[in-house]
């Protein structure tokens, strides 16, 4: 598994403002869609294209094109919810498909309570979006139900990350024969005892959304 830390004076800016307790919904929202279409950027480094003949109106030459099946991107419900339409700009002829999954946050158990994705993703490039890698649980099942229909390259696009989730989901992809890249905005420095990221930004749904209970 490979961690990309992105590392450039925006992202930081645009997380700094994020991670303050006095930004209002509206404004979470909007920094969140600007901060996924940086990480989107790198994220999609490895995007596989294919050779295209063109002519331009000075004459012909090959670029590239997307290849096809369509890369996938499957935003985790509910918080992943909110990087969706960043990523979008950026890739407008990917598929969506959804995954809902909620942490019990006794047990910090992951669960998927809801699923739209097509039963075969064979040779599919997929692209996962959720804001917050934390114990890793909720990943790494996103992960393992996605490969398990085929996937056979995952990049997972999250805002924050803790270092035990980093730990935790390359534990749990052992013997995974699908490269996975986590690509994120920061690795920070610990879980605290509810499973919540420190210095994190909270939770990230009820920030993007309101309280969910
Ligand atoms: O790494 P983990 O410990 O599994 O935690 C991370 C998960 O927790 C949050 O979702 P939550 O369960 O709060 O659901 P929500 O998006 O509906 O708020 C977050 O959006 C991740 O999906
Ligand atoms: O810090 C955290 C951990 C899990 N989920 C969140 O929304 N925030
Ligand atoms: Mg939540």
């Amino acid at each position: 598994m490979r961690v990309n830390v992105v590392n450039h004076p925006l992202v930081s800016h645009k997380l700094t403002v994020l991670r303050d307790e006095h930004t209002d919904s509206p404004t979470f929202r909007r920094l969140t869609d600007e901060l996924v279409t940086l990480l989107a950027y790198e994220a999609t480094r490895e995007v596989r294209v294919d050779p295209k003949p063109i002519t331009t109106p000075v004459g012909p030459t090959t670029g590239v094109y997307l290849a096809q099946p369509k890369p996938m991107v499957v935003p985790i419900l509910r918080a992943g919810l909110g990087m969706l339409d960043g990523m979008m700009r950026l890739l407008p002829t990917a598929e969506v498909g959804f995954l809902g999954m909620v942490r019990n946050e006794e047990t910090l158990e992951a669960s998927t309570y809801a699923e739209r994705l097509p039963e075969d993703l064979s040779g599919r490039q997929c692209y996962v979006l959720d804001p917050m890698l934390a114990t890793g649980g909720t990943l790494a099942a996103a992960i393992k139900f996605l490969t398990d229909r085929g996937a056979d390259d995952i990049t997972a696009i999250c805002l924050l990350a803790a270092p035990e989730g980093v730990d935790n989901l390359e534990k749990g992809l052992a013997g995974l024969d699908v490269p996975v890249t986590v690509v994120t905005a920061a690795l920070d420095q610990k879980l605290n005892e509810k499973g919540y990221i420190v210095p994190g930004l909270g939770d990230a749904g009820d920030r993007l959304y309101g309280v969910a209970h």
